[in-house]
């Protein structure tokens, strides 16, 4: 079966994308938290099965496409982070400012459970890594991370609102740093990290990621 997805109204099918993106994450939550008899574990897992195989009917050859705007903003569906048609994205929902600053309102779900009752450090450090670059890029030097320093001052709690915010620091040459961090609403930080980003040389004389 082939659909010729460019005859679709490319607003509807992005949001149609979102709404099953997003009945995914309740569904992943779900099976974390799931304390139903194992007949119906079985049950659910074998009508998932079905339910693949009807989205599989039509694969892409490759992801969805990644755009930086012209205020450095990248707009990228299936983003690990921010992708709003990726299931494993929070999605993160970040606000800029054109000088040098990303902010993020959050709050994690169970499924980005590491120790007891807080968030794998591995998640804090992703939503970090990308919310550095985001703030350099939005500063005006996109760039891939070459390194992230990550300090965990205070175990990260899910289920509750946070915030994350990122600044562009300095460059020297292709090579770009950011600060931010992920804290309690009230501002008692959690995590603390600073990236360097370094903007590949092809990227300097065409302007951007191709
Ligand atoms: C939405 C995210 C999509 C992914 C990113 C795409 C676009 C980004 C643009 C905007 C997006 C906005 C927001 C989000 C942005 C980012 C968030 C997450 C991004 C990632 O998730 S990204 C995946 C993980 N990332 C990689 O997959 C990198 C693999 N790697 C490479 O692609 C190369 O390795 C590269 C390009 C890093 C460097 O390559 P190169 O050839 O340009 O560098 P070169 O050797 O010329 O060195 C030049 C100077 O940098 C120093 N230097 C080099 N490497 C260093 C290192 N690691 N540590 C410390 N210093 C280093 C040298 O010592 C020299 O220093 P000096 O000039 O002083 O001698």
């Amino acid at each position: 079966m082939t659909i010729d997805v460019t005859a679709e109204d490319a607003g509807a099918r992005h949001t149609a994308l979102s709404l099953l993106s997003q009945q995914t994450r309740d569904l992943i939550d779900a099976v974390v938290m799931t304390d139903v008899p194992q007949d119906e574990l079985l049950a659910v897992a074998a009508e998932l099965a079905a339910l693949t195989e009807r989205l599989n009917a039509v694969r892409r050859d490759s992801t969805r496409g990644f755009d930086l705007g012209s205020d450095g903003v990248p707009r990228h569906p299936g983003n690990a982070v921010i992708g709003s048609a990726n299931p494993l994205a929070l999605p993160l929902a970040v606000e800029t400012t054109p000088e040098r600053t990303a902010r993020a309102e959050l709050s994690f779900r169970p499924a980005h459970e590491g120790p007891p009752d807080s968030v794998h450090g591995g998640v804090s450090a992703m939503v970090l890594d990308h919310l550095l670059g985001h703030a350099a890029a939005v500063a005006g030097f996109p760039g891939m991370t070459a390194s992230l320093t990550v300090h965990y001052r205070r175990p990260v709690p899910y289920g509750e609102p946070l915030v994350a915010t990122a600044e562009y620091t300095r460059s020297e040459g292709r090579k770009n740093w950011a600060d931010g961090r992920i804290a309690l609403p009230d501002g008692t930080p959690l995590v603390e990290a600073t990236g360097l980003f370094i903007t590949p040389s092809g990227w300097v004389t065409q302007g951007g990621p191709a």
